[in-house]
């Protein structure tokens, strides 16, 4: 058995009050079995525009927001998806929105940066949203087996509505959790977030962790929240609307082994491409 956390914030573009704020969660918790804590979408700073975003990008393995994370990974024993974070590029004026994969021991086991940006027209206060113009996409998919939850695939916010990533992170090796950093639009995630993340659970057959972002923040945008913890049977074990705090569920491997076994749609799907 494992734990799974999402934590919900209401990020500003002050990284010491938003760091500060993760480890005062982190400090409640009671750990004694391997728990994995995912943080939402740009938990470190939101809401400050791009050149804030730009100014406090670290270069991979160096800085004080990834050192500040490796301590209280080690010190509160915890594994952490840290959201996504800006790192730098390659590109001079723009940064990776990548997501850190960080163990109990404090070391990066591995990163991934978002792929699909969010170029969008939102019929709210924001209206237009170029993510691309300063987020240099990652192009690589990353999921890690043999951690303590198993196959670990990883995914940050507008990815969620690609499901062939997910089915190409579970090409050889079906997914057992997938943690989701986001930080949805209030209107979309009123549409669409919790059909889009139950879906994902359902398909894959496996637990999903989405840490969200919620509230009204500096920048007047207005996040959707409503953290969840979907089963592989696609029930919301738990829930937060819209304050900031924890949520946390069990990890039972043997759910998982028991709905695989009565349905085996990963066995009976016939497009995986090496099938086809
Ligand atoms: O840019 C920042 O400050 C932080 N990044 C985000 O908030 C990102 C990109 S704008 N948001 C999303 O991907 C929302 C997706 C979404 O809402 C949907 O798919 O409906």
């Amino acid at each position: 058995m494992a734990n799974l956390i999402a934590l919900q914030m209401t990020s500003t573009p002050d990284v010491t009050e938003n760091l500060d704020h993760v480890e005062q969660q982190l400090a409640r918790l009671t750990v004694n079995e391997p728990t994995l804590v995912v943080l939402p979408e740009c938990f470190a700073c939101f809401g400050g525009g791009d050149k804030v975003l730009l100014s406090i990008a670290e270069p991979l393995g160096k800085g004080p927001i990834q050192s500040r994370l490796s301590h209280m990974a080690k010190q509160y024993g915890v594994w952490l998806v840290a959201g996504s974070m800006p790192l730098e590029g390659t590109h001079p004026d723009k940064f990776t929105a990548s997501c850190l994969l960080i163990n109990d021991a404090g070391e990066r086991v591995t990163e991934y940066q978002k792929i699909h940006l969010f170029d969008v027209q939102v019929a709210d206060n924001t209206k237009t949203y170029c993510e691309s113009k300063y987020t240099q996409a990652g192009s690589t998919l990353v999921s890690v087996k043999d951690t303590p939850f198993g196959h670990l695939g990883l995914a940050i916010c507008y990815d969620v509505r690609f499901p062939g990533l997910f089915q190409a992170m579970a090409e050889h090796q079906a997914l057992d959790v997938i943690a989701l950093p986001a930080a949805f639009t209030q209107k979309t995630g009123e549409a669409h977030w919790q059909a889009l993340i139950k879906a994902r659970a359902i398909e894959n057959q496996c637990y999903l962790v989405a840490a969200g972002q919620t509230g009204i923040h500096a920048n007047q945008r207005q996040t959707h929240g409503h953290s969840c913890i979907i089963s592989p049977w696609g029930e919301t074990l738990a829930e937060i609307p819209q304050s900031v705090g924890a949520i946390d569920a069990q990890l039972d491997p043997t759910i998982v082994n028991r709905i695989r076994r009565d349905m085996p749609v990963y066995s009976h799907n016939k497009f995986r491409s090496y099938l086809v």
